[in-house]
């Protein structure tokens, strides 16, 4: 295996994503943010996402092997052994949570293994094949992500953390459908019953928007309970109307076109809220 394979095995973008939710944990209980913390946490998140990614790339090779974006994966050609990625995903956990426990807490620790198990165990192992439902309950890994970030810092105040938890459970199905529909064919192909391959992209479309209604109406939660302010209050519900936004044009017109743009829009979403919570809290 080449370099350049071995990094696309850990998804980096995706732990990268999964570190900023770390960190919006740690900074929405910190009152001040240590950027060696920062740093420590944001190895920690990376090390344990990446092994869920590479595990997960050795128990999709079959899949992957049938659809047109991942056919050029490692594992899916055979340039990568399952025993070699494997005991890679072993040897990342293993890091990060070692990581995790002895610059923190074992409560990190546990969080980190968790959102990896839900990724590994219940998303790709379970339910991905299974049923449609998939990927909503495959939400709950990024969740772990933000109460770990919270841990690292104080396990008393739960509420906000708790509530930021729900955000990115509600987030994924939202960020991920809208993909799901541009990809349908794929997924069709390799027999992965995501929800537009079982109801087709119209109803999709329809379950994004309701999802999202939800989704933004608990981001605004931290702004109504009062745990955060008015700079968050007013960020969150500009970019969840902007959001909703995209979804209402999506359910009128299912075009690859729009689902693209849907997907697109997840991204930056979730990075605004960040973004509020940390100008919120810390500005
Ligand atoms: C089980 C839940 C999720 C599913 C099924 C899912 C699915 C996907 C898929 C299929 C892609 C396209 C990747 C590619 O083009 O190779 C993607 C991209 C991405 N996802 Fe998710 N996602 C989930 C949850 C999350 C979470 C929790 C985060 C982080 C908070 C996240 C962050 C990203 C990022 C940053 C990208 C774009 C970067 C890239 O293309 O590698 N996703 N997601
Ligand atoms: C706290 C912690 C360690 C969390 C880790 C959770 C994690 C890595 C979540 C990512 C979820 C994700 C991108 C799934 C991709 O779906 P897929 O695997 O079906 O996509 P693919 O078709 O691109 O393989």
């Amino acid at each position: 295996m080449t370099f350049r394979q071995y990094i696309e095995l850990l998804k980096p973008r995706i732990a990268l994503m999964i570190a900023l939710t770390a960190i919006t944990g740690y900074a929405a209980v910190a009152t001040k943010v240590d950027p060696v913390a920062v740093l420590l946490l944001t190895l920690a998140m990376v090390l344990g996402s990446a092994a869920s990614a590479v595990f997960n790339h050795v128990w999709d090779r079959d899949i992957d092997r049938l659809m047109r974006r991942t056919g050029r994966r490692p594992m899916a050609t055979g340039a990568g052994t399952p025993a070699l990625g494997f005991t890679l995903a072993v040897v990342l956990m293993v890091a990060g949570m070692a990581l995790a426990h002895a610059a923190f807490n074992w409560v990190v620790a546990l969080h980190l293994f968790l959102g990896g198990f839900v990724y590994v165990a219940i998303y790709t192992v379970w339910l991905k094949r299974r049923h449609w439902t998939n990927i909503i309950i495959g939400g709950a890994a990024g969740s772990f992500a933000v109460l770990a970030g919270a841990a690292a810092v104080d396990q008393t105040q739960w509420l906000l953390p708790m509530v930021l938890a729900l955000v990115l459970f509600l987030w994924t199905p939202s960020h991920f459908w809208s993909l799901a529909i541009l990809l349908a064919e794929d997924y069709r192909q390799a027999g992965v019953p995501m929800l537009p391959v079982v109801v087709g992209a119209k109803r999709t479309a329809w379950c994004i928007l309701g999802n999202s209604l939800i989704l933004v109406a608990a981001s605004l939660l931290p702004w109504w309970l009062g745990l955060l302010g008015d700079a968050y209050g007013i960020m969150a519900a500009v970019s969840g109307a902007v959001l909703l936004g995209f979804n209402l044009v999506l359910v009128k017109d299912t075009s690859r076109r729009w689902a693209g743009w849907n997907f697109a829009a997840s991204m930056p979403y979730l990075l605004l809220l960040f973004i509020a919570v940390f100008v919120d809290k810390h500005w």
